[in-house]
């Protein structure tokens, strides 16, 4: 089975390089692709010299029109999503991810961070659906509706849409994988101000795609 890693990226430039290096280096990834999302920082440059085909985005549109983007360029059997700012990723996080797909154990992925940073554990202890470390069939995304315009819904939608199709899903836990958190990489007022903003963007997504 053909693995093409898609991995969304606003303003990553700090976190990129290792993360397409990761992936790259794995034996079951045939191709990398990375959205880069109307990015103003070295992201997308990055991205191209440590070789991953880089798809740049003309300004920000959100992170479901850049998985969208993903979708429709990816070619082969299995997606795998991988935030553009992960830390200490590795190759076991990216077995635990694909195996259950690969051995028809599972039709979806999902990763939760754990015995990491109790920051991130914490939050995708609550809120697992929210994840972006995904693996999914790539043919079953053949009749999902657009997620062009779902921002930060896009986990949410994903999710719901596997929920409704009997997708199986199955949760991996990834020890020690973190991300570099909203006020980390903006600062504690404008952290905070993005993090309020992709609630609001989840939480407009919820009437059409309730969790059940
Ligand atoms: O407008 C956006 C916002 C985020 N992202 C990417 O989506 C992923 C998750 O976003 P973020 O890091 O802001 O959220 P977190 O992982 O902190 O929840 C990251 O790879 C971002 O670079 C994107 O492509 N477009
Ligand atoms: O863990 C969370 O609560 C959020 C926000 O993380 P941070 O504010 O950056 O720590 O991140 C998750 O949810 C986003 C929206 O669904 C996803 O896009 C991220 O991939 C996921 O890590």
């Amino acid at each position: 089975m053909s693995v093409t890693a898609v991995i969304p990226a606003y303003n990553e430039e700090e976190t990129i390089g290792e993360v397409v290096s990761k992936v790259k280096a794995h034996k079951l990834v045939n191709n990398v692709i990375v959205i880069s999302d109307g990015s103003e920082d070295n992201t997308a440059a990055i991205a191209r010299d440590t070789g991953a085909e880089v798809i740049e985005l003309e300004s920000n549109l959100g992170k479901g029109a850049a998985i969208q983007t993903g979708i429709d360029i990816a070619k082969g059997d299995i997606i795998l999503f991988l935030d553009a700012d992960l830390l200490r990723l590795t190759l076991e996080h990216i077995d635990q991810l694909l195996l259950p797909v690969i051995n028809q154990e599972a039709e979806m992925t999902v990763g939760v961070f754990t015995a990491g940073r109790f920051t991130t554990d914490l939050a995708q202890k609550i809120t697992p659906f929210l994840s972006g470390q995904r693996a999914v069939k790539s043919k079953l995304l053949d009749d999902i509706a657009s997620l062009e315009m779902t921002q930060f819904g896009v986990e949410i939608a994903l999710t719901q849409y596997a929920k409704e199709n009997n997708i199986k899903i199955k949760e991996v836990e990834l020890q020690d994988l973190t991300h570099v958190m909203k006020e980390e990489k903006l600062g504690v007022f404008k952290g905070l101000r993005a993090r309020l903003k992709m609630y609001w963007e989840i939480i407009k997504n919820l009437p059409r795609n309730k969790i059940k």
